[in-house]
């Protein structure tokens, strides 16, 4: 069972704590079989005005594949190459026309040195696993590359200095769904012009993923950042992850066809009188708003890149303030 304090005196309890198919998070209208999602096939997206070559690495998982389809889709130019663990090496993955050949951990180096010779301005994006986030931006750094991390975890601190250290181009985000984005920009607004307003207040946070997510939520950890920069004090052992697919469903109101790709995010709030309580949620079925905003952080970057712009490193509220989502 989660392990969350008492719900407060005076209020109904938070959804998680509402037992029951789809009694818990108000459960988005997200698409079914029935009705299926806008995919990447069905979204009809403009080419790009811009193309360029593109290297997705991770394209043995779920995120990789998404984003390799909408580049592609995008008409960006597709490298056939990507980096993968020890386990998927040898194989091919099939992306509309291209067949992206599988590379491991060993040959990471002469791979991307004979990609970088052949297509000088390609841009990487990231999308493999926490405890490579940090080996791979190294890579990219030292051989000058730039890339977008879309991966989470690893050790974030390192990161930054490691693009700051190389002057290399990054954008870094652990979110790239353009409404997520702006409700996390809102959020580090408010956090900065009303530090401490929420002082005191008692914090209770859930995220629920597909039972694959190795890490926690690391858009949850920079919502809660904000949250402390409002005066919330937080320690981040105390995030309820649910990984189990049976809560996810009963519990948290995952709908079925997509316990194996979900974010849903929680928030509860609660002031030192137990008088006042706030509640915020974003819950996403499926990943293509998440595809959708790779791509157009790699379109930004690329842009920043051939400008020579001297901040070299973003995130995706910069691109979000350039008007630069679609
Ligand atoms: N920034 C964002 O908006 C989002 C970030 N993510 C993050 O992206 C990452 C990947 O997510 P999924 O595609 O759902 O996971 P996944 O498990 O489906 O795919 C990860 C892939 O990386 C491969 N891999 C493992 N170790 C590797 C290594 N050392 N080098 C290269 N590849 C390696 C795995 O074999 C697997 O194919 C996670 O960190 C997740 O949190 C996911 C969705 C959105
Ligand atoms: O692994 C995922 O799926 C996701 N990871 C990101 C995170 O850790 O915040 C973004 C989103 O929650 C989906």
């Amino acid at each position: 069972m989660l392990s969350l304090r008492a719900p407060p005196r005076t209020f109904s309890p938070p959804p998680w704590r509402r037992l029951g198919r789809h009694g818990g998070f108000a459960a988005p209208r997200c698409a079914s079989a029935a009705a299926p999602a806008a995919t990447l096939e069905t979204a009809a997206s403009p080419p790009a005005s811009v193309s360029f070559p593109i290297l997705v690495n991770g394209c043995t998982g779920k995120m990789g594949v998404s984003v390799a389809e909408a580049a592609t889709s995008r008409g960006l130019h597709l490298v056939p190459v990507s980096f993968s663990s020890r386990e998927n090496l040898g194989k091919t993955v099939q992306i509309g026309d291209t067949e992206i050949e599988i590379y491991g951990p060993s040959s990471r180096e002469d791979v991307l040195s004979s990609v970088i010779d052949e297509f000088p301005d390609v841009v990487v994006v990231d999308y493999t696993a926490p405890d490579s986030v940090n080996s791979n931006a190294e890579l990219y750094c030292e051989l000058g590359v730039p890339f977008v991390m879309g991966t989470t975890g690893g050790d974030q601190q390192l990161l930054y200095k490691s693009v700051q250290d190389s002057k290399n181009y990054a954008l870094i985000s652990p979110q790239m769904g353009k409404q997520v984005v702006a409700f996390l920009a809102a959020m580090e607004t408010i956090a900065v012009q009303y530090p401490g307003a929420f002082s005191g207040y008692r914090l209770e946070v859930l995220e629920s993923h597909q039972a694959g997510k190795l890490d926690t939520s690391g858009t949850a950890k920079a919502v809660i950042a904000c949250f402390e920069k409002l005066g919330v004090s937080w320690d981040m052992d105390r995030i309820v992850k649910v990984r189990d697919p049976e809560q996810q469903l009963y519990m948290v109101g995952v709908p079925e066809e997509h316990i194996e790709g979900h974010a849903f995010h929680l928030y509860h709030l609660t002031s030192p009188d137990d008088s006042v309580s706030f509640e915020f949620q974003h819950n996403v079925c499926g990943r293509s708003i998440y595809a959708e905003g790779s791509v157009d952080a790699a379109v930004f970057l690329h842009k920043k890149v051939q400008s020579g712009d001297p901040k070299r490193i973003y995130n995706m509220i910069d691109v979000l303030q350039e008007g630069a989502m679609r």
